[in-house]
C-alpha cells in the first residue's frame, strides 16, 4: 500500500486558490451550493451506474447527503453516499489537472468580486471555492464496489501543497472536513445552514440531511443523546412538480444549479409531453454567454434523465447547433435506461423530440422578443450570432428565426443590433418591395459604404450588416414576409417602383451619352473587371465596384481565403458617377493620364469595399504621380 505523498498543484490550481482564499468574500455562501452539487453528481453517478450492477450500492440503496457542524471545533462536514474516488481520481480531481474552465476563469476575471464570484461554479472550479470559508480541508472518499481498505484521504490547507494517504473506511462515498476560518464560523450555525441548504438544494431529488437538534431522554436515570438526522430540503426533482408549483425563484436556483451559472436565466419553458411520447422538458436562456460558445468542442446539450434517473450531462442530440446556447434537463418516459450516445443519435424518437424542442425553444424566445424588449436585446447581443446560424441549419424553421433576428440599420444608424425585419418593413417606402442590405468587415465600414449613397438620399432604409456569419445567413434567409432581400453591392441596382418614369429615363440616356467613356475605361481596365457601366447609386462617390448576381460575396470571400478555401474565380464590375467631377474629367483627358485615373478609379472602389488590392505599390506610385501633377 502507498504511504502518504505531499503533491504541489498545478500552477493554475495555485493561482485560483490564491483568489479563493484572499479576494472572494462578497457571496461566500456559494461553497455550500457548490460542494451539495458535487454530492449530487455523485450520487446520481452511482444511480446510473448501478443499474446494471446492484452491488455498487453496498447495500445502502438510499442516496443522500448530510450535513452537520461542530461548533467547538469549527469544522462543517459534508457527507455523501454517492460514487467516490479512488487514489487516482483524487490525485487528478482535486489538484494536479486544473479543468479546462480553470485558465479561462483567471482569464476572465474582473477585480469586482460580484462579477468574479459568480464565475466560480460556471467554469467547474466548484471545489475549490471550500478554501473561502476554510483554512484546511480534508477529504475522506471511497470508491463504491472498491474494497474498504482502499479509501483515501486528502488534505490541504490551500497553499501549494496537498497530501494524499491511504485510508480504511468503511463507508463508499466522500465525506468533506471544512476547519472553518476564523471570521467564518457562521457556517456552522444551524438557522444559517438551514436556510443555505434550502435555497440552494430544495430542487434537487436528493435529500440533504442535517444532524439538528441532540434529542435527550431520560432512561434508566441516565441522560442519553440521540443524534436526529432530519432532511432539510424538499427533495423533489424541480421538473417533475407542476408549473404551477414551483415558483420563479425555484427555477432561477435550479438553473443556477444545472447551468453552474450565478446570474439568473432570461426566461425558461417547462413542459410536460403526454401521448405518443412521453417527456418533461425545462428549457433555460441563459444571460450570457459561456466561453466555449463558439469552440467546436464546446459544451453543449440538455441534462438528460430517463424516469428521473440521471443519464447523462451535455446530450446535444436534442437540439440543433444554433441553439446550442440553450439549457436545461429532458427527462423521458420511453428511452431505455442504458442509453448510449450513440443510439440516441440513431432513435426515431429523439429525433422527434429534438424537433418538438426546438420549437419549444423557438416559442420562448418569441415570448421573450414580445413581452420583455430589455431581456430580449440582452439574449440578442450575447447570442444573436449564434441563432444567425439557424436559417442554414435547420430550413423549416427559418420563417420563425427570421422573426428573431435583430439588426442594426440605417434607420438608427447604430451598430447595435435592435431592429426586427417587421420594423424594417413597417418602414419601407412606398414602391419598394426589396429588403436591402449591406455587408462589410466592420459596421463602419457597412455604414459608409458608398454604395449606400442613392439610399441615404431617397430615404430608404439599409441593414448594415458586418458580423462574420452575415453573408452565410443572407444567403439562406430566402425572403421575409413575401420579401426578397437584396445585397446592394450585387447586381444592378433595382429600386422597384420607388424611381418613377421620369427618373429611369434621364438616367437611361445619360448611359448612353456616356458610352464612349465606358468603352475607354474597359479598354484599360481589361481582365481586371467584368465589366464597367454607368449608376447612380453614388451620390459623393466617383465610382464603386459591385458583383454579379450570383458571384459570392465580398465578405464571405475574404473570409474563405482566410480559411484557405478555393475561391470562386469572379471580377467585380466597376460602375461609375456620371456627376461626379473626377468621372467628368476624365473624359476629356489625354491617354497616359486617363489610363493612371482609370486604374485609381478602380483601385479607391476596391478599397472602400474594404478589399485588398494585388499590388498596393502601383497604386501608391500613380496617385503620387497625378498629385505631383497637380502642384
Ligand atoms: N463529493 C464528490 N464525490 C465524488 N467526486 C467528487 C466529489 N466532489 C468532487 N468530485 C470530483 O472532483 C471533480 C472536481 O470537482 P469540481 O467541483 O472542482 O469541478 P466539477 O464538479 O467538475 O465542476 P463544477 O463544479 O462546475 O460542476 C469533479 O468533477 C468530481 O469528479
Amino acid at each position: 500500500m502507498e504511504s502518504k505523498q505531499t503533491l504541489g498543484f498545478q500552477t493554475e490550481v495555485k493561482q485560483l486558490l490564491q483568489l479563493m482564499i484572499h479576494s472572494l468574500y462578497s457571496n461566500r455562501e456559494i461553497f455550500l451550493r457548490e460542494l451539495i452539487s458535487n454530492a449530487s453528481d455523485a450520487c446520481d453517478k452511482l444511480r446510473y451506474q448501478a443499474l446494471d450492477n446492484d452491488a455498487l450500492y453496498e447495500g445502502d440503496a438510499e442516496l443522500r447527503v448530510e450535513i452537520s457542524a461542530d461548533r467547538e471545533a469549527h469544522t462543517l462536514t459534508l457527507r455523501d453516499n454517492g460514487i467516490g474516488m479512488d487514489r487516482d481520481d483524487v490525485i487528478a480531481n482535486l489538484g494536479t489537472i486544473a479543468r479546462s474552465g480553470t485558465m479561462e476563469f483567471l482569464k476572465q476575471l474582473t477585480g469586482e468580486q460580484k462579477k468574479d464570484s459568480r464565475l466560480i461554479g460556471q467554469f467547474g472550479v466548484g471545489f475549490y471555492s471550500a478554501f473561502i470559508v476554510a483554512d484546511e480541508v480534508t477529504v475522506n472518499t471511497r470508491k463504491a464496489g472498491t474494497p474498504a481498505s482502499t479509501g483515501v484521504q486528502w488534505q490541504s490547507r490551500g497553499e501549494g501543497e496537498f497530501t494524499v494517504e491511504p485510508l480504511e473506511r468503511a463507508e463508499h462515498g466522500t465525506e468533506i472536513i471544512l476547519h472553518l476560518r476564523e471570521d467564518a464560523l457562521e457556517f456552522a450555525e444551524e438557522y444559517r445552514l438551514r436556510h443555505l441548504i434550502r435555497k440552494y438544494s430544495d430542487h434537487i431529488d436528493l435529500p440533504v440531511r442535517m444532524q439538528t437538534v441532540v434529542d435527550s431522554s431520560e432512561q434508566e436515570g441516565e441522560e442519553k443523546t440521540v443524534p436526529v438526522w432530519e432532511t432539510v430540503n424538499e427533495a423533489q426533482a424541480l421538473w417533475t412538480r407542476p408549473r404551477s408549483d414551483v415558483s420563479d425563484d425555484e427555477y432561477t436556483s435550479f438553473y443556477q444549479h444545472i447551468a453552474h451559472d450565478g446570474d439568473a436565466p432570461l426566461a425558461w419553458s417547462h413542459n410536460r409531453v403526454e401521448g405518443k411520447l412521453e417527456y418533461t422538458s425545462l428549457l433555460y436562456v441563459p444571460s450570457k454567454a459561456p466561453f466555449d460558445l463558439y469552440q467546436r468542442e464546446g459544451v453543449r446539450g440538455l441534462k438528460l434523465y430517463v424516469q428521473r434517473v440521471f443519464i447523462m450531462d451535455d446530450a446535444e442530440q436534442f437540439l440543433p447547433l444554433y441553439l446550442r446556447f440553450i439549457k436545461g434537463v429532458v427527462d423521458s418516459n420511453d428511452l431505455s435506461l442504458n442509453v448510449s450516445r450513440e443510439i440516441l443519435q440513431q432513435d426515431p424518437q429523439v429525433e422527434k423530440m429534438k424537433s418538438a424542442l426546438t420549437k419549444r425553444a423557438l416559442d420562448m424566445l418569441k415570448k421573450l422578443a414580445k413581452n420583455d424588449a430589455e431581456k430580449y436585446q440582452n439574449f440578442w447581443n450575447a447570442f444573436g450570432s449564434v441563432l444567425k446560424e439557424g436559417p442554414a441549419e435547420d430550413f423549416s424553421n427559418r420563417q420563425q428565426i427570421a422573426e428573431l433576428l435583430r439588426f442594426s440599420t440605417t434607420h438608427t444608424d447604430q451598430p447595435l443590433q435592435d431592429q426586427s425585419l417587421a420594423d424594417y418593413v413597417s418602414r419601407m417606402k412606398e414602391g419598394q418591395q426589396k429588403i436591402y442590405y449591406v455587408v462589410a468587415d466592420g459596421f463602419n465600414a457597412a455604414r459608409n459604404s458608398p454604395q449606400l449613397e442613392i439610399f441615404r438620399k431617397k430615404g430608404i432604409e439599409v441593414l448594415l450588416l458586418s458580423d462574420r456569419i452575415d453573408d452565410w445567413l443572407m444567403a439562406h434567409l430566402g425572403e421575409f414576409d413575401g420579401k426578397s432581400f437584396a445585397d446592394v453591392a450585387k447586381g444592378d441596382l433595382d429600386l422597384g417602383d420607388v424611381e418613377d418614369e421620369a427618373e429611369k429615363k434621364a438616367q437611361e440616356e445619360t448611359a448612353k451619352a456616356k458610352q464612349p467613356l465606358i468603352e475607354r475605361l474597359k479598354g484599360v481596365l481589361g481582365e481586371r473587371v467584368a465589366d464597367v457601366r454607368v449608376t447612380h447609386r453614388l451620390t459623393d462617390s466617383p465610382a464603386c465596384v459591385v458583383l454579379d448576381e450570383h458571384d459570392v460575396g465580398f465578405q464571405m470571400r475574404r473570409l474563405m481565403e482566410a480559411a484557405g478555401q478555393p475561391i470562386p474565380e469572379s471580377r467585380p464590375i466597376l460602375e461609375i458617377n456620371p456627376d461626379h467631377a473626377l468621372v467628368q474629367g476624365l473624359e476629356g483627358a489625354p491617354d497616359e493620364r486617363f489610363d493612371d485615373l482609370a486604374a485609381i478609379l478602380l483601385d479607391q472602389a476596391i478599397l472602400a469595399e474594404g478589399g485588398h488590392l494585388d499590388d498596393p505599390a502601383a497604386y501608391v506610385r500613380r496617385l503620387n504621380k497625378v498629385l505631383t501633377d497637380t502642384l
